[in-house]
């Protein structure tokens, strides 16, 4: 890698401040003295970006003319965080930018501080996509993200007097943003509806509505690797904008339908990061992107030519579907190899299996898409055909295999019922190259359960690449203090762009000045995030507490409600005199979760710690000894200011139901302990950091399998363990609803009689490991050892490994030659 070619190596704070300064008097018409946070932040990322421009074209000409294969990355979801930190960091101008400020006059934490967040994705997958889309530039790979640019990301949380969520539109255009680039010249058309007429032996969609898909690039920088990437995210706008005669007929909502109705395609992210609403809109949403990304890759690698020759389309690029969102693409592309360039269906067929792979991310059923044919035979009635004629196709190809009619109807794309709905993870198996899995567990159980019967068919196509995420941001941008700890016990900062270097740490867990060090790094983060809780949410945080962080999407089988029973369990030990809270280890226990607007039980379950926590953190008896801290609109900023401060991360899902998890790996690499199940990623964190450094839990997958299959009576476990029992009857009792016993009705009786992800099966195991913790903890050098030994121990989590599995093992491709 180029190391050299970093765009912002070569300017000096001094010129970086005049530049900004014209910025602002040529761009924004203000004095610098005279500028606002606001408009310096705009004006500081408009002369990055454009100290970018230089190398995002050199790479856009070598794609296309080179002859590396591109990689083109398709996903519904993007959290990408704050962009200014990272860009200064990959394009080597994090200095010259202090300078600037300096310079200026301006704090950077402040500059920082007025960039807003763009939202554009859920959780887990989102976040991923925007790791590896940083760790394919920062490889040096020729890619593109595609995706939506919604205008409104996801919601921003809020709790009302009674602890419940709130949800509150993610206005973060409202100021505009500095970083996207609208690209007219670039727009595409895209058609829903209509009908399909046959002209002679060709198939002609005559659709009835269209969308102007207008692309909105953003640059993704490398890390020192000198590679701009583009992410081009697609807006929905209206060919009529504005319908004048409408409008002189005074019916001014009449004159502007046309342009709402387009742009409501991209005008808000689905906020459900597990049950599909199956909405014709959702639909609309993921033809929309994906229509508009396949014309563009194909403008893109044949500029020009009106009758490209498409069999070359997979030695140009390869498309990632990031879970199923995208897979409608499958069947576009042979839309346009068939109905547009007039190949035949075998070689478009063949181009499109080479050309398209699918990512899985979750275990649970319903989280797999199923359209119903009915909606797709209306939105897209020639991609009806398609997706027909390929089940037929493979059916007969089943047959021919003399599988059994049972086996078939198993594994048909289209069920046989009378209402039949599109398996879209099927249709994904078997319109592309390869299937991957998350986590080894994860792809492990894809072919065992999930997708048994086209792993037994096809198990060429089954492959694994374990998670990871980018350490620039997760790292050295949020964890400043311990990347300078890690460089200097290295001897360079190399590690940044080959984690697995971290290895070199092992030695100094046994060295106590460098323990010392590490100690004094978290203690020092601590005090930040301290600082941070009261300034942004008003908490008074003990920072000499162990702090026990469980930041994720709110889903049941993620088990807050095991944590929170836990809590609840040893408060209830105090205030009945059992345990002395004096010999309590004491703890801040801190959540951060989003619960999908209509899933209840998840939002019952916010209710309910938001209420712990308001009792137990105004009760003297237990002050000091434990508190409860829920902030707010959990995103990727308390991500990173809460990560590096945490001594104890919790990864307690029940065995089998994780796909993968990325905080694991987030908060192993910034020094964290984790408690978890054997789950996910989990295996391999414990795997890689050694069982005395990983407080392991609970039931594995097949005790789960067992006691589904035997039968499961949660209130068994109930009436078993007096530690749980207390804690539930308070619930019920009204303890943290003011003496209210309808508030968790609906929680306490799920425990009691369903309990589907057992939570209360795995209760005592979690007490147990909990008080292991506490001893482990008063052994303050004795937890920092095993804490370095798992940074050391983490760099095989780093996105680059990733992206390199991905291309070794997927794509098939590297570096822009
Ligand atoms: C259609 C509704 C919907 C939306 C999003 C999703 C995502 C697949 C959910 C998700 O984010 N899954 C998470 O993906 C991470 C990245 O691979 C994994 O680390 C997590 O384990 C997995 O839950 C499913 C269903």
């Amino acid at each position: 890698l180029d190391y050299t070619a970093r765009p912002g190596s070569t300017v000096s704070g001094h010129e970086l401040a005049n530049q900004i300064s014209q910025e602002l008097r040529l761009g924004q018409e203000v004095e610098p003295s005279q500028a606002t946070s606001a408009q310096v932040y705009k004006a500081s990322a408009a002369v990055v970006r454009r100290q970018m421009v230089e190398a995002w074209q050199r790479g856009q000409s070598q794609m296309v003319q080179g002859h590396t294969r591109a990689v083109g990355y398709l996903s519904a979801e993007y959290l990408l965080g704050k962009q200014l930190p990272n860009a200064l960091l990959n394009t080597g101008l994090e200095a010259p930018f202090q300078q600037a400020m300096q310079e200026l006059g301006f704090e950077p934490d402040d500059i920082f501080a007025a960039e807003r967040e763009p939202g554009l994705g859920n959780g887990g997958l989102g976040r991923l996509a925007a790791c590896y889309i940083d760790s394919l530039s920062s490889e040096g790979v020729p890619a593109f993200g595609y995706g939506i640019r919604y205008q409104y990301g996801i919601f921003e949380q809020a709790f009302d007097q009674e602890g419940r969520q709130r949800e509150l539109a993610d206005t973060w255009l409202e100021e505009g943003e500095p970083w996207g680039f609208e690209n007219f010249g670039r727009a595409r058309r895209v058609s829903f509806g209509g009908s399909v007429v046959a002209e002679g032996d060709r198939r002609t969609w005559q659709p009835d509505w269209a969308v102007k898909a207008v692309p909105v690039d953003y640059m993704v920088p490398g890390y020192a690797s000198g590679r701009v990437n583009t992410l081009r995210l697609w807006e929905a706008k209206a060919y009529q904008e504005f319908d004048l005669a409408t409008f002189n007929q005074s019916d001014y909502i009449g004159a502007v339908v046309p342009k709402v109705k387009a742009e409501t395609i991209s005008k808000v992210l689905y906020p459900e990061d597990s049950t599909p609403q199956g909405k014709e809109l959702r639909l609309e949403q993921q033809y929309f992107f994906v229509a508009a990304s396949l014309a563009d890759a194909i403008a893109t690698f044949y500029p020009g030519e009106r009758e490209p020759d498409l069999t070359t389309l997979p030695s140009k690029i390869c498309f990632q579907l990031n879970d199923t969102h995208p897979v409608i693409g499958i069947p576009e592309l042979m839309r346009l190899l068939m109905d547009e360039h007039g190949y035949g269906w075998d070689e478009a067929w063949s181009i499109t299996t080479r050309v398209f792979n699918y990512t899985c991310h979750t275990l649970l059923p319903e989280a797999l898409e199923e359209w119903p044919a009915q909606l797709i035979a209306h939105l897209l009635p020639r991609h009806w055909e398609i997706i027909q004629e390929i089940d037929r196709r493979f059916v007969a190809d089943l047959q021919a295999r003399q599988v059994s009619d049972e086996q078939i109807d198993r594994m048909r794309i289209v069920t046989k019922a009378d209402q039949p709905k599109v398996r879209m993870a099927y249709l994904a198996t078997v319109g592309g190259s390869y299937v991957n899995g998350v986590a080894e567990l994860h792809s492990q159980l894809l072919k065992d359960v999930t997708l048994k019967d086209f792993s037994a068919l096809f198990p060429e196509k089954f492959t694994n690449v374990t998670n990871g995420v980018t350490p620039r941001r997760f790292v050295r941008l949020a964890n400043p203090r311990l990347s300078a700890l890690i460089s200097e016990g290295l001897g360079s900062d190399a590690w940044l762009s080959d984690l697995e270097q971290l290895k070199g740490l092992e030695a100094l867990a046994d060295d106590p000045s460098f323990v010392d060090k590490f100690i004094e790094v978290k203690r020092a983060n601590k005090a930040d995030f301290v600082a941070f809780a009261q300034r942004k949410y008003g908490f008074e945080i003990d920072p000499d507490t162990m702090f026990d962080s469980m930041i994720k999407r709110l889903h049941e089988y993620k088990r807050q409600s095991l944590k929170i029973l836990a809590v609840i369990a040893q408060y209830a030990a105090v205030k009945s005199g059992q345990v002395d809270p004096r010999s309590l280890v004491p703890r801040t226990v801190i959540f951060g979760a989003k619960a999908a607007p209509g899933y209840a039980m998840a939002k019952e379950t916010i209710q309910l710690i938001n209420n712990v926590a308001r009792v137990v953190n105004n009760d003297p008896q237990v002050a000091g000894a434990l508190s409860v801290r829920f902030p707010w609109n959990y995103n990727i900023e308390l991500a990173e200011h809460l990560i590096p401060a945490t001594e104890l991360d919790e990864q307690i899902s029940q065995a089998g139901k994780e796909a993968s998890g990325t905080g694991n790996m987030k908060f192993a690499l910034n020094g964290s302990l984790t408690v978890g199940t054997l789950d996910g990623a989990n295996v391999e964190i414990r795997s890689r950091v050694g069982a005395d450094n990983f407080f392991l839990f609970g039931m594995q997958v097949e005790d789960v399998d067992r006691l589904y299959s035997e039968g499961y009576d949660p209130r068994a476990y109930y009436e078993a363990d007096p530690r749980l029992k207390a804690a539930i009857d308070m619930v019920a009792s009204g303890s943290f609803s003011e003496g209210e016993r309808s508030t968790y009705r609906n929680l306490v009786e799920d425990w009691l009689s369903k309990d589907y992800f057992m939570t209360l099966a795995d209760f005592s195991a979690y007490m147990d490991i909990q008080s292991e913790i506490d001893e482990a903890y008063r052994d303050q050098r004795g937890w920092a050892r095993k804490a370095i030994i798992n940074v050391a121990n983490s760099g095989f989590f780093s996105s680059d490994r990733a992206v390199k599995d991905y291309l070794e093992r997927i794509w098939h491709t590297g570096p822009q030659e």
